[in-house]
């Protein structure tokens, strides 16, 4: 296994190795504030039923002596008997009915942490930039995160609660163990050193594991992701690639089970190890309250009860180590999560900077320049480009030219690492991102297909406001999505996918449109098209462009197509190659010009005139 070297899982790594006692304080007061902030009501009654359950344990102990000494006093009554039977058995019923309460309620407590932490994690998987979003340590992280720290909480909160049952039974089983002897208490706490041990050395080596099994999880993921995804499922059965997937799953998946069957070998081990160790312990307990009685030390009867204690307080001493141990190991994984949380935090804030400003008459880019995380040839190398207000523009150029990649810097999802975007002269890195998005609106290639109602799917293009059916309408309308919406079963409420009841699924082409609808739903001052076209029909292509200027309604277009036939109608039209800008002007200029351009619409047009492939 490849061990992951990004900076922050090194450091995870490094304070793992520090960890000790104090530490795990920190962890149980961190775990306590966990819990009591996501369910404080319930903590509270979990914590009640603990002190009764620990009180009847005590009771149980107690009433056992009083029966021993009952049937051992020479004259032995029901009478002398009946009041510690009906003792124990209340006792008994109490720690029972206690117990099997609590386990409900441990449910609900970590359900209700476990909610407050997905919560948290979501928050940050969609609102992280996409730069750090696309990172692959970003993606480990936030598939261990998803896969083992989420769930962790959980754990998190049935340890404590565990652990802070099994203390408050400790301590009052330790006081009733030591009125009968004062010398057993000392034997059994012995017994619980060698668990402590173990239990550290478990932990550490499960939160190595994980951080380095990740990588591998995350690609096996992958392929049962190509096997089993709808999107996928054409192209896996039309190529035959099931055999080949699932052979790559099943290699990736027994390289994992190597790993897991040593790890959990050594884990065994040392649980061998621990529990020996305490059992050897605690039989030498045992040995020592037979000799106490054998010395006249101990009556018959307080032996038989400290027998019962020294049960019941070594049970309860493995429930609390138990316990710390699930939330030292799980504290690793919430320190994890911890990062991750901070991780996206790092980035400058959306709302740092000021607001930008409602419209403009000039976008401009000097000098832009970037390179996508992890490659060293950059996607943009010194573009300069001009919007003005009210203008169509179109961008071209061949297959990873720099095109979409210019799109999302101006878009504001990328920040450029050279050069600058600026809005009537403001640098666009002195406003807030949130702000400039909300000025933004961009159809991209790979739009989201929702499998949501029809009209949601278009709303979604500015959902912080409520619902405008007539807004909605337009908006179809203006892409012509509104003639086949209206058609459909349950028309614009229609869910536009076949897995959910009474939903349909639309043509490469309807979905288009319906996205085109989205992005004019939003109503922003620029208007970004990344080959809105593509899966058109000539017809719909010609009336979209014809009628592109009125559904822009004054709004500035930026338009990315391979399709001369529609380019040729933009004001200004920039061709792009390797990340810089080649070419400007309108069409007339640029075909006069005989470059780029030229040859490219000439390669598309003889195509079409000659019905021959370009050669
Ligand atoms: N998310 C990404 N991570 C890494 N590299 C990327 C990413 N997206 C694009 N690239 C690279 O950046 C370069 C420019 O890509 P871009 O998508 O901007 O090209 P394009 O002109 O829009 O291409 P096309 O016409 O095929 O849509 C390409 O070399 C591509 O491999």
């Amino acid at each position: 296994m490849t061990a992951t070297t990004d900076p922050l899982t090194l450091w995870a790594e490094a304070r793992s190795e520090q960890r000790s006692l104090r530490q795990l304080g920190r962890l149980v007061r961190s775990s306590t504030a966990l819990v009591r902030s996501a369910a404080p009501r319930l903590y509270v009654t979990q914590l009640v039923l603990q002190v009764a359950a620990a009180g009847a344990l005590a009771g149980q102990v107690f009433a056992v002596r009083s029966l021993l000494t009952g049937m051992l006093a020479e004259d032995t009554s029901m009478s002398r008997v009946a009041a510690p039977v009906a003792a124990l058995v209340t006792a008994t019923a109490v720690v029972a009915v206690s117990g099997s309460v609590q386990g409900q309620l441990r449910r609900l407590v970590g359900e209700a942490v476990s909610r407050s932490m997905w919560q948290r994690v979501l928050g940050v998987a969609s609102r992280v930039d996409l730069r750090t979003f696309e990172s692959p340590a970003f993606q480990d992280r936030l598939m261990r995160v998803q896969a083992s720290a989420l769930s962790r909480p959980y754990q998190v909160t049935q340890g404590l609660l565990a652990a802070m049952g099994a203390l408050a039974a400790c301590v009052v089983l330790g006081i009733t163990l030591i009125t009968i002897s004062p010398w057993l208490l000392p034997l059994v706490a012995a017994a619980g050193i060698p668990m402590t041990l173990v239990s550290r050395s478990e932990s550490r080596r499960e939160f190595a594991f994980a951080v380095r099994s990740t990588p591998l999880v995350r690609l096996r993921g992958y392929f049962a992701l190509l096997l089993s995804g709808r999107d996928e499922a054409k192209e896996v059965r039309a190529f035959n690639l099931g055999p080949w997937l699932r052979g790559r799953f099943d290699g990736l998946y027994e390289d994992y089970l190597v790993h897991l069957r040593r790890h959990a070998l050594r884990l065994g081990l040392l649980g061998l190890l621990g529990q020996t160790t305490s059992a050897l312990a605690l039989g030498s307990a045992l040995i020592a309250i037979v000799w106490m009685v054998d010395g006249g030390m101990l009556t018959v009867a307080a032996a038989g009860a400290g027998i019962v204690a020294v049960r019941f307080l070594s049970t309860q001493v493995q429930g609390l180590f138990g316990g710390l141990r699930s939330i030292f190991e799980s504290g690793l994984f919430l320190d994890d999560l911890d990062i991750f949380l901070r991780h996206a935090q790092t980035p400058a804030g959306e709302e740092d900077g000021s607001t930008a400003p409602v419209t403009f008459s000039r976008i401009e880019t000097s000098g832009l320049t970037f390179s996508y995380p992890g490659t060293t040839t950059p996607a943009l190398a010194g573009v300069d480009i001009t919007l003005r207000a009210g203008e169509v523009v179109a961008l071209v150029g061949e297959n990873g030219s720099g095109k979409t990649t210019l799109a999302k810097l101006l878009a504001g999802l990328y920040r450029p690492d050279e050069g600058r975007i600026s809005w009537d002269g403001q640098d666009i890195a002195d406003l807030s991102a949130s702000s400039l998005r909300d000025r933004v609106t961009v159809l991209f290639q790979d739009f989201v297909r929702y499998a949501l109602s029809a009209s949601d799917n278009i709303r979604v293009g500015r959902i912080t406001e409520p619902l405008d059916p007539a807004r909605t309408a337009a908006a179809a309308e203006a892409s012509g999505a509104l003639g086949f919406l209206e058609r459909l079963p349950d028309r614009m409420e229609t869910p536009l996918s076949p897995i959910f009841e009474g939903g349909v699924d639309l043509s490469g082409g309807q979905w288009q449109r319906v996205a085109l609808a989205r992005a004019l739903y939003r109503d922003a001052p620029l208007v970004i098209l990344d080959e809105p076209s593509a899966a058109l029909d000539p017809r719909a292509e010609h009336e979209l462009f014809a009628a592109l200027r009125s559904s822009l309604q004054g709004r500035t277009a930026l338009f990315i197509s391979h399709r001369f036939s529609t380019v040729r109608g933009a004001d200004r039209i920039y061709v792009l190659d390797a990340g810089r800008v080649v070419e400007e002007g309108d069409h007339d200029a640029l075909i006069a010009r005989g470059g780029r351009y030229a040859e490219l619409f000439h390669l598309q047009s003889e195509a079409y005139v000659t019905g021959q492939a370009p050669r």
